[in-house]
């Protein structure tokens, strides 16, 4: 089915982009799985486009639209007439639309949600305020504050300026990273990218690009990953000939890390549709790496490996920057079932290796319980000794207290910051 282009302009992509709030806030859905059961694929691709970067936007600055909307009601209203207000707020205050094309669809999209005619006086009422208060307003709004389940713990992790720091992060979002699959170069393809190249050794480009247009993407030069993302690989130190296990491989990043030093690397993971992307990086890249569709727990163990590294499920806590719908779609109701996998995962993971071996344990989480808990309770089972390998760009505050790296969304924030991880290198008593 087609548009209907007898509806005023821009009318499709907001009424989408409120569809896409309800899913998440509503029926606590992720943008992802959204977006892959296709509900914005009626739309022409600049109205999808438009919904997509709306969402996003209304879910990165929830906390300070409902700030906003506070100002002008007496009480909130209900939850689909909220959203929608909440939309035409993030239009007004970070994207700077013309006020009548705003209030006029928000008023539009209220009488179409079959709420009482009250909603659309009461959107009209308050959005005209808005647009004439509200811009002036916004930047003196602390960001959204992250949920009851999560913010304790982060808390509990750094302390509350951290926290604070933190959620500011998560409002800037994140730039592009790059990692190169011949990190020599990285001056060359700096220069071809207009990127910078950070002290770590990734590239960033803090500007909107066209990612399969840029020059050494179809020759598969580099992939995109994100900077904090792309220690853990480094951090196994795998050199050319050992055997080396990627255990939860998609999409790829780190596999072809590993497999770019001229390691034999196996790369395992449950979800076939999620190898299928591997795959392809693979393809593109001009690397190889042997890959295998598994339960990790069932991982074949008729090979004993060098190293191994461990990118394990966790709660994703370190990535909200990019994944600003993940505070209100997950209620942490599924932590402790992770905690138990990713205990699980570093013991098959311990038995694979090779006495001697390397472990690298990573999550891309600010929990406590799905880093530092998980390292030191493994080293303390299985007899497993930090190996502190040279790693270029690390700062000293980023040195967990118990081993390892823990780093914070907040870092680097004057150059962009990078996702929260916890990272440590393990060895396999002899
Ligand atoms: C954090 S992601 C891995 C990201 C990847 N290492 C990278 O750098 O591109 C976690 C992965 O674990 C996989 N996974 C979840 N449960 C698993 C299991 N029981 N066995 C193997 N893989 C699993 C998921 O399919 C997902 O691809």
């Amino acid at each position: 089915m087609t548009q209907d282009h007898t509806q005023p302009s821009g009318l499709h992509a907001r009424r989408a982009a409120v569809q896409l709030l309800r899913g998440v806030l509503e029926e606590k859905e992720q943008l992802s799985v959204l977006l892959g059961s296709g509900v914005l694929d009626r739309l022409e691709p600049a109205d999808r486009a438009r919904a997509q970067r709306l969402a996003t936007t209304t879910l990165r600055e929830l906390g300070r639209a409902d700030v906003v909307i506070s100002q002008f009601v007496e009480k909130m209203p209900p939850e689909v007439a909220l959203n929608i207000l909440r939309l035409a707020v993030v239009e007004l205050c970070v994207e700077g639309e013309a006020p009548h094309g705003v209030v006029d669809s928000a008023v539009n999209l209220m009488k179409r949600s079959g709420r009482s005619p009250r909603m659309a006086g009461l959107a009209n009422a308050v959005l005209r305020k808005v647009a004439t208060e509200g811009p002036q307003m916004w930047p003196d709004i602390p960001p959204s504050r992250m949920p009851k389940w999560l913010r304790p713990r982060v808390v509990h992790l750094f302390d509350e300026a951290t926290a604070q720091a933190i959620e500011t992060a998560h409002l800037a979002g994140a730039p592009l990273d790059i990692t190169l699959r011949d990190e020599d170069k990285a001056e060359h393809w700096a220069e071809q990218l207009g990127a910078e190249l950070l002290p770590t050794g990734s590239l960033r480009i803090d500007r909107s690009v066209q990612v399969t247009e840029l020059p050494g993407f179809a020759e598969g030069a580099w992939w995109i990953q994100d900077a904090a993302a792309a220690i853990a690989a480094r951090m196994l130190n795998a050199q050319k000939g050992e055997v080396v296990l990627d255990m939860c491989a998609a999409p790829g990043g780190k596999t072809m890390q590993l497999a770019a030093t001229g390691a034999d690397v196996t790369a395992l993971d449950i979800s076939p549709e999620r190898m299928a992307w591997v795959e392809e990086n693979l393809q593109r890249t001009g690397l190889t790496a042997k890959l295998v569709i598994e339960d990790a727990l069932n991982a074949p163990d008729d090979v004993l490996y060098d190293a191994i590294l461990l990118d394990a499920p966790c709660s994703a806590t370190g990535t909200i920057r990019r994944h600003p719908d993940l505070p209100y779609a997950k209620d942490g109701t599924q932590l402790n079932e992770l905690f138990a996998l990713q205990a699980d995962m570093i013991d098959t993971a311990v038995s694979l290796l090779k006495p001697g071996g390397r472990l690298v344990f990573c999550t891309c989480s600010l929990l406590f319980d799905e880093g530092e808990r998980q390292a030191k309770t493994a080293m303390a089972r299985h007899g497993l000794t930090e190996i502190e390998p040279e790693l270029k760009g690390i700062e000293s505050e980023w040195r967990s207290r118990v081993g390892g790296l823990r780093l914070s969304p907040s870092y680097w924030a004057d150059r962009g910051g990078m996702d929260g991880f916890f990272m440590i290198a393990l060895r396999k008593p002899e």
